[in-house]
């Protein structure tokens, strides 16, 4: 199968049938040639995070959008025609023909060379007049997230979240410092470089996954803004801490790292399967106080209320704070998303409050930009529970650090 016939294949299964990009290529990629993995990669993930501007390209040629696959292979032949250098344009069009006839049929094939000849004939498509428009269109959000973003946080930080997300984030790392400094890394491998936190590094290599370094738990693989929430939490050796929403435990073995691996970290979530990845991890790391449990944290069965000095909260969300780096998210988001999250989330906290000893500390965090699921979901815990003070709580955008949006909020047990 050649690199376009393989990049449509891919996209359909990603967009039409929602299977995750990540999970597809991990698994497909092998079975292309060696040569074709960048071109393929390329296209796939770069039709996804600009599919709204690839659309615009071509849609108002049509009178009515063709069938899905179709639509597809136009957006991906406009995201070559028009995002990608050194490809022929002759090339692109002739090969989305071939395609659209084999999938499709002659008549397919006569619509995507139509639409394609006009669409280069035109050029690049004048963006909309109106600024919000434009950057929805310009940067592929969808407008009911431009307008929430707009109303919650101002114009001018919604620019700059959609702007950020346009850009490719570094490949970023936690060392794992009881292993080794975070010096002695930079000094044995230069594709390594220095990051913002204490123990963060950057990887200039192809991928994190397969060096010895994480083979072997040197490290993990981690975002810089991931990685404050466990500072956020500040663990301290012998404590007993709760994870409730844990895997696949990227904050459970940071905060043991953080304890020295002294103590107890009981490290719940609802998924078997992904409960087997919390050990698999910790394992990879050497850890030893972490202690995988399937466990629905809405119920907590089996667990002594009021035993743990700290309760982590890092609960299932939007993920709007993580659409750089996860084009699946941004292509499928609906805002009904947040319909069900959002009782759920209000659940999680409210049975996990309860397992906070006096004087403890409870920390909820997201990787989500939207008020409701943050700062509005912990105002109306707060009211409710009287018990409980606000320590502090931060937003962090992506474009202060270039990292994934986070949201995080600490509370206090009254003695
Ligand atoms: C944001 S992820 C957690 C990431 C994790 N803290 C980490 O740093 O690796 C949210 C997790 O909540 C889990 N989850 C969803 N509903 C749950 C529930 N009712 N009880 C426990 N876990 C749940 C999901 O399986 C998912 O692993």
């Amino acid at each position: 199968m050649n690199a376009r016939m393989f990049a449509y294949t891919a996209l359909c299964q990603i967009c039409i049938h929602k299977t995750y990009s990540n999970l597809y290529l991990r698994k497909e990629l092998d079975k292309a040639e060696h040569k074709d993995k960048g071109l393929i990669t390329t296209i796939v993930y770069g039709t996804l995070q600009n599919y709204r501007l690839c659309r615009y390209q071509w849609e108002d040629m049509v009178q009515k959008l063709p069938k899905e696959e179709t639509a597809v292979l136009l957006d991906m032949s406009a995201y070559q025609l028009f995002y990608m250098d050194k490809l022929p344009a002759y090339a692109i069009i002739n090969e989305a023909v071939e395609i659209a006839k084999k999938h499709g049929g002659k008549k397919q094939g006569a619509l995507v060379n139509a639409v394609l000849h006009k669409v280069m004939q035109r050029g690049q498509r004048e963006l909309p007049k109106d600024v919000l428009q434009k950057l929805a269109i310009k940067t592929s959000h969808p407008d009911w997230l431009i307008k929430m973003w707009k109303a919650q946080y101002g114009e001018e930080t919604c620019r700059a979240i959609c702007e950020s997300n346009m850009e490719t984030r570094k490949q970023c790392a936690r060392v794992n410092l009881m292993r080794m400094s975070r010096e002695e890394l930079l000094a044995q491998d230069n594709q390594f470089t220095v990051g913002q936190l204490a123990s963060s590094v950057y990887y200039q290599g192809t991928s994190l996954a397969h060096t010895s370094w994480y083979e072997d738990g040197m490290l993990s693989i981690q975002d810089e803004a991931s990685q404050l929430v466990a500072y956020f939490v500040d663990p301290q050796p012998k404590e007993r801490i709760l994870d409730v929403c844990a895997a696949p435990g990227t904050k459970s073995t940071h905060m043991a790292e953080l304890m020295q691996d002294e103590g107890e970290i009981i490290c719940g979530d609802i998924h078997e399967h992904r409960v087997e990845l919390i050990q698999q991890g910790a394992d990879r790391l050497q850890l030893h106080s972490i202690h995988p449990v399937v466990m629905d944290a809405t119920k907590l069965q089996g667990l002594q209320e009021a035993s743990f000095d700290r309760v982590l909260c890092d609960v299932p969300c939007s993920g709007y704070g993580v659409l750089a780096r996860k084009s699946d998210i941004k292509y499928h988001m609906q805002s009904e998303d947040m319909d069900t999250l959002i009782p759920l989330q209000a659940a999680i906290l409210e049975k996990a409050s309860t397992m906070v000893k006096q004087g403890g500390i409870l920390v909820y965090s997201t990787c989500t930009l939207n008020k409701k699921e943050n700062e509005k979901q912990v105002e109306k815990f707060l009211k409710k529970h009287e018990e409980f003070t606000l320590v502090s709580q931060r937003t962090i955008f992506p474009f202060e650090f270039g990292s994934d949006g986070f949201y995080m909020a600490k509370m206090e047990k009254k003695a």
